[in-house]
């Protein structure tokens, strides 16, 4: 450590807001020593204030309030709606429905899809990944040359009973077979209020200071959704923080930050839009022989059937469905 004048002590606030669930919390405050310099999430820019990066640098998320307009978020649900009643067919789009319903009667109406995924070809859905207030907290983290990888409008349905609507805690980069994990980040919004009744997202802090671990499916009774994997095992004492988030709140969170949502128990349906980005300098892996090779094998799997195609690869299916946001297309 240098002289205590270089150093920079902050008062890091958690938005921790427990759920009677809640196993552990975070303490109130942490305070912490930091030269600036040694700041390796962030970029520095005239966005992100020293706190700010901070608090990324221990906990891997930033919560921004307010950051997408009502306006919008109508127009994002309403282009939902148009979906659900198939007033329009849009290429590459995967519709899904919760396990437990899958091979129930198809109802034709938002009650029965959980998630849309790959919504790039719907231009409305996909102006939500080139807002100028999302881009600009997305270069923090990415760097200039912004690539959208993978768009999803959860639609979290009333839990049937058998617990399926949960998520389990997952860190997103075992999707991705791209790299550095740094130069990638989720942006997730709220699409209405949500909180530990309707499943808000769980995010343990400082995860994502370790590496990707394994992750499997989880061994839950009621059943599981199709490639909904978890970590294999996880501290269950490390503290958990539940963001519950006001309709337009947004969180920007690392890939390693392991995160899940829990069962909802309302009769709504909660509503999220996200996207991940990364920098459009990253670089694709190769998978196989490492924790991913599940993940790509089952990706792989299933792109074979929706395409009707025998060799198609895990990184094919990245660079297909990728748009530039911002920059230049330099590799990704
Ligand atoms: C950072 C990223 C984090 C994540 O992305 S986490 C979650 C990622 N999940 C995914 O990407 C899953 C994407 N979903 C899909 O590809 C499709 O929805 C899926 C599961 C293939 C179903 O395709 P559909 O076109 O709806 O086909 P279908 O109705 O004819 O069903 C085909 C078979 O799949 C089953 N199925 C449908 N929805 C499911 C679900 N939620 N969980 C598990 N199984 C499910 C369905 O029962 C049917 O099975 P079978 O072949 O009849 O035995
Ligand atoms: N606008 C849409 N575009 C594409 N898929 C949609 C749309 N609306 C709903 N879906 C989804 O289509 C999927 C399949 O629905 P459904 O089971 O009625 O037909 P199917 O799978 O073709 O029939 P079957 O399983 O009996 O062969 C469901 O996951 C449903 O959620
Ligand atoms: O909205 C949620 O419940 C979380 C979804 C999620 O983490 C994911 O799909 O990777
Ligand atoms: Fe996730
Ligand atoms: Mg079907």
């Amino acid at each position: 450590m240098s002289r205590a004048a270089d150093r920079l002590k902050v008062v890091v606030n958690h938005l921790d807001r427990p759920c009677s669930f809640v196993q552990a919390s975070t303490s109130g405050e942490n305070v912490a020593y930091y030269q600036p310099q040694a700041l390796r999430y962030s970029f520095d820019n005239d966005l992100l204030s020293t706190e700010q990066r901070i608090s990324y640098e221990e906990d891997g998320f930033l919560l921004i309030k307010g950051l997408v307009s009502g306006e919008d978020i109508d127009r994002f649900r309403a282009a939902f709606e148009r979906i659900c009643r198939r007033e329009v067919q849009v290429p590459g789009l995967v519709v899904m429905r919760d396990v437990s319903i899958a091979k129930s009667e198809f109802v034709p109406d938002q009650k029965a899809i959980s998630k849309l995924q790959d919504f790039q070809e719907e231009p409305e859905l996909f102006r939500y990944c080139s807002l100028p207030q999302i881009l600009n907290y997305v270069e923090c983290f990415t760097g200039p040359n912004i690539m959208a990888m993978h768009t999803m409008l959860i639609n979290k349905p009333p839990d049937t009973g058998n617990k399926t609507s949960r998520h389990p805690m997952h860190q997103d980069l075992h999707y991705f077979p791209f790299r550095p994990a740094d130069r990638i980040v989720c942006s997730w919004t709220a699409m209405e209020k949500v909180h530990c009744q309707n499943g808000c997202l769980v995010v343990l802090p400082g995860s994502h200071h370790g590496t990707l671990k394994e992750h499997d499916y989880p061994e839950w009774e009621g059943g599981v959704n199709k490639m909904y994997h978890g970590v294999r095992d996880h501290d269950p004492n490390h503290p958990r923080v539940h963001l519950e988030m006001e309709k337009g709140d947004t969180v920007f969170f690392h890939p390693l930050l392991i995160h899940g949502s829990g069962m909802n128990q309302t009769q709504g349906f909660r509503k999220a839009i996200s996207c991940h980005y990364a920098s459009a300098d990253c670089y694709y892996i190769d998978v196989r022989g490492t924790t991913q090779e599940n993940i790509g094998q089952e990706v792989k799997e299933i792109a074979a059937r929706k395409y009707a195609v025998d060799d198609v690869t895990f990184e094919d299916t990245w660079a297909v469905r990728g748009r530039l946001v911002q920059g230049d297309r330099t590799n990704l």
